[in-house]
């Protein structure tokens, strides 16, 4: 039931009992001996039903489990009725029950299939028409500057969900991009951030666009606010930001407050969480960059996988077995973090995407019904593009004594076949590599053989590698639009039944708001030391150190 504490389920009691008295016997390298089977029963391959084609392989057989553990995790899913209040969700019930709001991004890319009641879900088709219609004359040079001149710049002015996800994506699928239109994403309050775009900027012939949900921003705002202090100051005449600025909000009357006019806004609504937001207008820099066509197979493969998360059994649906996974490792064997590790580099960005996209949503302790967990909720989300962080972390992964799950990521083909692919083997032989390394490791009398007799027993037991760690891969044919909308569509769902099983509102975000507040007094009282009031002895001493150095 929603909201109710996990630990007190049935099977979650079961799953620590078999957890107490069968973990020391689960050991891959057995897993796999006394089992030929064991790919084929723990691996299985997604291909969409209608829309765009995508396909890929989840292999998930590297994992600590058996199938009786599985099937207890399954049945964890059923008891804290997953299936129910995915369906609450899908229908447009008010899930999100601290803000008393529906969570609705699947009819951001809702193809027909799904019926859904809530106010806002039959405008998306005509914001989708205004965003097709403004890419194609920004693209095409139909959209003229205030000199008359083409665009060959956007720049995204926005933060958390109103940048991640359009810095992901934009550069997942660059392959697709209009080289020739240049994309800036601008999210920090440091000025630096805007000060650097603003140097590789022409006012004549930049868009900005200014991506906030709230439009109350601080960091959006004042980041816009500056932007716009800039352009005028070449353009002169006010009239001149209609050519140059756009909003993407939720908020109207600040829109129009900033000066930016009603045509010039792409709507969404408050059903659409920030972290779930690319699908929507907030996806407007995608759809610039890579074209409306592409961003909306994007949408598509999206669709396809709710579909699936939507119309399949328990047992053979993705996102629940990648959640049941996570909930197994970071429940009963007590990780503490989820490393992804995307053996392609335009998804170099994905695991700061699922930062905020996971640990938003799931780094709560208070259930639903206000109740204090008294297990670990969300994982720390963590990770790098191979095959850099092999030359860096990975040491940890393989040696050091934190469990550390992981799901490795790659494409069978590249977009980049440089060397007749020679580049693209290595890589993937490295994807191959390392899961085989990290489950199967390397024994005391391996190492004993290698390295020959008189070594010392210092140096043999430094070259074990214990193994036994456990990881997911993924792979795909290659990373198109639809096939980034189903991974990240894939991954979206996984953090819904996790949340569900915790009992936790995975949509909120409450944790964000105390240092806001704090910084907004703090920020009235930087100008003189006695104005420093009513903080600890370290805060205080911080701020007057500030003030004694600095300089105007
Ligand atoms: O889009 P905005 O309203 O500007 O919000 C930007 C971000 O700021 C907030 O602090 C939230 O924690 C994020 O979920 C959100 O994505």
């Amino acid at each position: 039931m929603p909201g109710k504490l996990a630990s007190e389920y049935a099977s979650w009691k079961k799953l620590q009992e078999i957890y107490d008295s069968e973990h020391s016997k689960l050991v891959l390298k057995d897993l796999f001996a006394q089992d030929t089977e064991r790919f084929s029963k723990f691996s299985r391959e997604y291909s969409s039903k209608d829309g765009p084609d995508v396909t890929f392989l989840l292999d998930y057989s590297k994992n600590l489990i058996t199938q009786p553990i599985l099937d207890t995790l399954f049945s964890l899913v059923r008891e804290a009725e997953v299936e129910k209040e995915r369906d609450a969700m899908f229908s447009g019930a008010h899930i999100n029950t601290s803000e008393d709001r529906a969570v609705l991004h699947v009819a951001l890319r809702n193809f027909g299939d799904f019926s859904i009641k809530e106010n806002g879900v039959d405008e998306v088709g005509s914001v989708l028409a205004h965003m097709k219609e403004f890419t194609e004359a920004v693209r095409n040079g139909a959209w003229k500057g205030y000199t008359g001149k083409t665009i060959n710049t956007v720049v995204n002015i926005g933060i958390g969900g109103s940048d991640l996800g359009p810095v992901m994506v934009t550069e997942a699928l660059k392959p697709y991009a209009k080289r020739d239109l240049k994309a800036h994403f601008v999210s920090n309050i440091d000025g630096t951030h805007l000060a650097e775009t603003l140097r590789e900027c022409d006012p004549e012939r930049t868009l900005f666009i200014i991506a906030s949900k709230t439009f109350t921003t601080q960091e959006t705002i004042t980041n816009a606010e500056s932007a716009r202090e800039w352009f005028l100051a070449a353009a002169k005449d006010k009239a001149h930001v209609a050519k140059h600025f756009v909003a993407l909000s939720t908020n109207t009357k600040a829109v129009t407050a900033f000066g930016i006019s009603e045509s010039n806004m792409f709507q969404f609504w408050d059903w659409v969480g920030g972290r779930y937001s690319l699908w929507s207008a907030i996806g407007l820099s995608i759809a610039l960059v890579i074209g409306y066509n592409h961003f909306e197979e994007l949408l598509k493969g999206a669709h396809g996988m709710d579909k699936h998360f939507k119309e399949t059994p328990i047992e053979q649906n993705l996102p629940v077995i990648l959640a049941v996974l996570g909930i197994w490792y970071n429940d009963f064997y007590g990780a503490q973090t989820h490393c992804l590790l995307p053996y392609d580099q335009y998804l170099h960005k994905f695991a700061d995407y699922f930062q905020q996209g996971d640990m938003e949503s799931n780094g709560k302790s208070i259930t639903k019904n206000g109740q204090r967990v008294n297990y670990q909720t969300g994982p720390i989300i963590w990770g790098a593009a191979g095959t850099n962080g092999q030359h860096s972390f990975y040491q940890l992964l393989h040696q050091g004594t934190k469990l550390v799950p992981t799901d490795f990521l790659a494409p069978a083909t590249t977009h980049n076949p440089i060397g007749g692919s020679k580049h693209h083997r290595i890589l993937l032989s490295n994807f191959f590599a390392q899961p085989e390394a990290l489950a199967f490791g390397k024994t005391e009398e391996q190492v004993r053989q290698e390295v020959g007799e008189g070594a010392s027993e210092a140096l043999v037991k430094s070259k074990v590698f214990e193994g036994n760690r456990p990881s997911n891969s993924i792979m795909f044919p290659l990373l198109t639009p639809a096939t980034l909308g189903a991974l990240i569509a894939l991954y979206e769902h996984k953090i819904f039944v996790q949340g569900v099983v915790w009992g936790i509102n995975s949509f909120d975000q409450m944790g964000v708001e105390l240092g806001k507040v704090l910084a907004k007094n703090i920020l009235a009282q930087l100008d003189k030391p006695d104005d420093v009031k009513g903080h600890d002895s370290s805060t205080t001493g911080l701020i007057h150190y500030y003030q004694k150095y600095r300089k105007e």
